[in-house]
């Protein structure tokens, strides 16, 4: 896959490049183009053109259909995304065709219905509404786009993430400029396909690659003719974003970094519990904002759920490795870290040696720490790698505090069999998302974001389309 900008309709990949780099073994698998100034202001300039242009004029119905095309041409590409993410990411296949392609088509579908729905599939509707004032006026409220999105994307789940934010931008009636990871621009290349393919009038949809710092992602995101920015990844990077688009005041909405806890109570299902645990520590090789880094349990069941999860880790196979090396670095330097704070080390806390081509590859081993206080860098700070840290409690009120105890708060994990002890501990749970008695179950209508570091404003249903449309008022005297 040749990665390629998107502006205005045309693919062009002028200038300097850089290597795409294969995270399963190190090999060089291309190039990519680094979008100078020029060509990011060349992609706004696109943008609010194809506002004032064809794009701008399409009501909510064509709109609708267009994002349809979209996720029909995702699927007849299934096997071409499937082989993009799996080899930007190293993921395991079976990851890419069951999570990102899919998800990538739902996200586009799920945004189509909410704005024009087939009445078997709609949840909801949008029709601008109206309502009478008291008094001698009428009023109603209207929403219209916001403009130019910028969209700054991470290299966790490229394809899942950027549509997730491309799909309600576009149905809101706003003009899109993606700019990817630069460890991950083969998917959106193809997506930029799929959207000239069907028929989007050119600049609605536009693809800018190249790195963030002082490169083209800070050219977009400080750009005056950017109206907002939608962004995931780091709670770090979000920070300078936000310095960036404060001269030009640029809304923003933010899926930022996590320290997840998960609480395990004694009269949870324990098998249950170890499953999920198992599911929400190491898929995607803890690659995801939603991964479990601090495990709590009961002090009665904590010494067989620690060993019962370390054997699992211990015995995994067929994971993915880290996104880069520099990554794979810092995954390292937190088992290091561990050890020097003082840690038990349950299962891993190395890289592993497989004795073929994986060997130059990034992988590192999933691993289980215990011992540690909660002062510890390795207990508060993201690691984003396939890692946690098990510590034991004795009161739920302890379990709530340590919980809280974090300067994230995207998602958390609730294990126990107590109703009522569930519907007492969520909602204290500084967290955007509490899970009871599972992990990652997702209904796309739901809000979903986090407090604290780990973001600003919620993403999903009716709470995007919030974000990338404007209410207007109008008053009207009779
Ligand atoms: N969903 C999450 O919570 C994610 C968290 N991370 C965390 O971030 C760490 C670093 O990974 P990165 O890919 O470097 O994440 P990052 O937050 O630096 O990058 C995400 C996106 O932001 C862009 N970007 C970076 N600096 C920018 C700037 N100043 N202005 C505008 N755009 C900018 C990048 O080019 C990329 O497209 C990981 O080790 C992990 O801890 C990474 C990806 C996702
Ligand atoms: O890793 C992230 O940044 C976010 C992950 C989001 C999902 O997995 C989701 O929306 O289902």
């Amino acid at each position: 896959m040749k990665a390629e900008h998107y502006v205005g309709g045309v693919f062009r990949a002028d200038g300097r490049t850089f290597p795409l780099i294969d995270p399963v073994d190190g090999s060089e698998l291309g190039t990519v183009p680094e979008a100078a100034p020029e060509v990011v202001d060349d992609a706004v300039t696109a943008a609010r053109a194809a506002l004032k242009g064809e794009w701008g004029a399409l009501g909510d119905e064509d709109r609708a259909a267009a994002l349809r095309r979209v996720a029909d041409g995702i699927e007849a590409r299934f096997e071409e995304f499937v082989a993009a993410e799996v080899a930007d990411t190293g993921r395991p296949r079976a990851f890419a065709e069951t999570v990102d392609v899919p998800r990538a088509v739902g996200n586009f579908r799920a945004y189509a219905d909410l704005l024009y729905g087939r009445p078997e599939r709609s949840y909801t509707t949008r029709i601008p509404g109206w309502s009478a004032g008291t008094g001698q006026a009428l009023n109603y409220t209207v929403r219209r786009p916001l403009g130019v999105v910028a969209i700054i994307s991470p290299w966790n789940l490229p394809l899942l993430l950027s549509t997730w934010k491309i799909a309600p931008a576009l149905a809101c009636g706003n003009a899109v400029v993606l700019k990817p990871s630069e460890e991950t621009p083969s998917s959106a290349t193809l997506l930029a396909r799929v959207v000239h393919d069907a028929g989007l009038p050119g600049g609605a949809f536009n693809v800018v690659h190249g790195h963030g710092a002082g490169a083209a992602g800070e050219f977009l995101t400080g750009h005056e003719g950017v109206d907002a920015i939608a962004f995931t990844g780091e709670s770090a990077t979000g920070a300078a974003i936000m310095r960036n688009a404060a001269d030009h005041v640029t809304p923003v909405s933010f899926e930022l970094g996590g320290k997840n806890p998960a609480l395990v109570f004694a009269d949870a299902d324990l098998d249950a519990a170890v499953d999920g645990t198992v599911r929400s520590t190491f898929t995607h090789s803890g690659q995801i904002c939603l991964c479990t880094e601090r495990v709590y349990v009961e002090r009665p069941v904590f010494e067989e759920f620690a060993e019962r999860l370390a054997a699992r880790a211990a015995d995994l196979h067929g994971y993915g490795p880290m996104i880069s090396a520099e990554h794979r670095d810092k995954v390292l330097s937190y088992y290091r870290l561990a050890a020097e704070e003082g840690a038990t080390v349950l299962a891993g806390g190395g890289a592993p040696a497989f004795g073929d081509e994986r060997d130059g590859g990034f992988h590192v081993e999933p691993t289980v720490l215990t011992g540690l206080p909660e002062t510890a860098r390795t207990v508060r700070e993201e690691i984003f790698g396939p890692v946690c840290h098990v510590a034991p409690f004795d009161t739920e009120e302890q379990a709530v505090g340590l919980a809280n105890d974090s300067p994230y708060g995207l998602a958390s994990t609730v294990w126990t069999r107590d109703l009522s002890r569930a519907h007492r501990v969520a909602p204290r749970v500084e967290t955007g998302i509490v899970w009871v008695n599972c992990w990652n179950l997702r209904d796309l209508r739901t809000p979903f974001g986090g407090v604290k570091a780990s973001g600003i404003g919620r993403e999903g249903g009716e709470y995007s389309l919030d974000f990338f449309s404007e209410p207007v008022n109008v008053c009207i005297q009779i």
